[in-house]
């Protein structure tokens, strides 16, 4: 049995990572993290799970309440990168699907985790058609210089570029070269309207009420296009990942950025 502290429980991802957690046999919830309703169960919240589980509104008292191999964080970039160093220091495996970590806070982590020899797992999509939509991205990348990304999300979403999008880039300037896209004397007269830019390619953030987690990749080439598309319609489909992710990560003693080296 697995015991899993989740925080962020009431959030969109959280609540169902809570769902999740309650079908497993061999998962356990012990806990919950969270900033407000310190004292409350589970179950006193009618959205969720009938779960007898405490809420903690600080991070130490809940490490020093209740035993826990595994933190799954989904919560904030602010908090998520708190709760990760912490859970290290008590020996507690972060699973973490919270986005928007700065590259100096993943090294950190990173470092930390081979350190205290624990085992982490960041995933910034824990989907598995948007991890074989990465995976596909980084193969056409070999044959397709010219690239934009496309990322559209709900309108709550707090970082952007999205961290699939972001961990897209990274996978394809493992294999393109840097090359600086369109006109060679193009200028913005609005700042922005050619998107963000790493290392010559472009991600466009979208942000619009209705949608959930969505992105386009898209090649070009002289009289060719090449899109790869993925779409979450319901947070649901990040949990397989998830509880891919907690079983991995009680096996693991460092940090494992992406879903994708979890996989066979
Ligand atoms: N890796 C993946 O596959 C996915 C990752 N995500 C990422 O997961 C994160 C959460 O997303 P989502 O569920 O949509 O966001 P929500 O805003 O719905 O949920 C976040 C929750 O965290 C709570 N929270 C805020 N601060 C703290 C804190 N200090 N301690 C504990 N809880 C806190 C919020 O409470 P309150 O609302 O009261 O502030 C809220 O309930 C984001 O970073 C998002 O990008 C999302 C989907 C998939
Ligand atoms: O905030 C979200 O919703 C999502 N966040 C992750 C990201 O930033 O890539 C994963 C997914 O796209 C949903």
């Amino acid at each position: 049995m697995t015991r899993v502290i989740v925080a962020g429980p009431r959030g969109k991802m959280g609540s169902e990572a809570l769902r999740m957690i309650e079908k497993q046999e061999d998962l356990e919830l012990v806990a919950c993290l969270d900033h407000k309703y310190a004292g409350s169960q589970v179950k006193d919240f009618d959205e969720l799970p009938h779960l007898d589980a405490t809420f903690y509104d600080d991070i130490q008292t809940c490490f020093n309440a209740v035993s826990a191999d595994v933190l799954v964080d989904l919560t904030t970039p602010e908090y998520g990168y708190i709760h990760t160093k912490t859970a290290l220091e008590y020996g507690i495996r972060p699973v973490v699907g919270t986005t928007g970590f700065t590259d100096e806070q993943l090294q950190e982590l990173t470092d930390m985790a081979e350190d205290k020899e624990t085992g982490v797992v960041i995933a910034p999509n824990f989907a598995l058609g948007a991890v074989l939509m990465m995976q596909f991205a980084k193969w056409a990348a070999k044959y397709f210089q010219d690239v934009e990304i496309i990322e559209k999300h709900h309108d709550k979403k707090l970082d952007a570029p999205s961290g699939t999008a972001a961990k897209t880039a990274q996978l394809i300037q493992d294999v393109r070269e840097t090359k600086k896209q369109g006109h060679p004397d193009e200028k913005e007269t609005i700042m922005g309207a050619r998107g963000a830019d790493i290392d010559g390619m472009k991600i466009h953030s979208m942000r619009l009420p209705g949608l959930v987690a969505h992105q386009e990749v898209v090649f070009g080439s002289n009289g060719e296009n090449l899109t790869i598309k993925h779409d979450s319609f319901h947070r649901e489909s990040f949990m397989t990942g998830v509880k891919l992710a907690i079983d991995h990560v009680m096996k693991l003693d460092i940090l494992v950025y992406g879903l994708e080296n979890l996989l066979e």
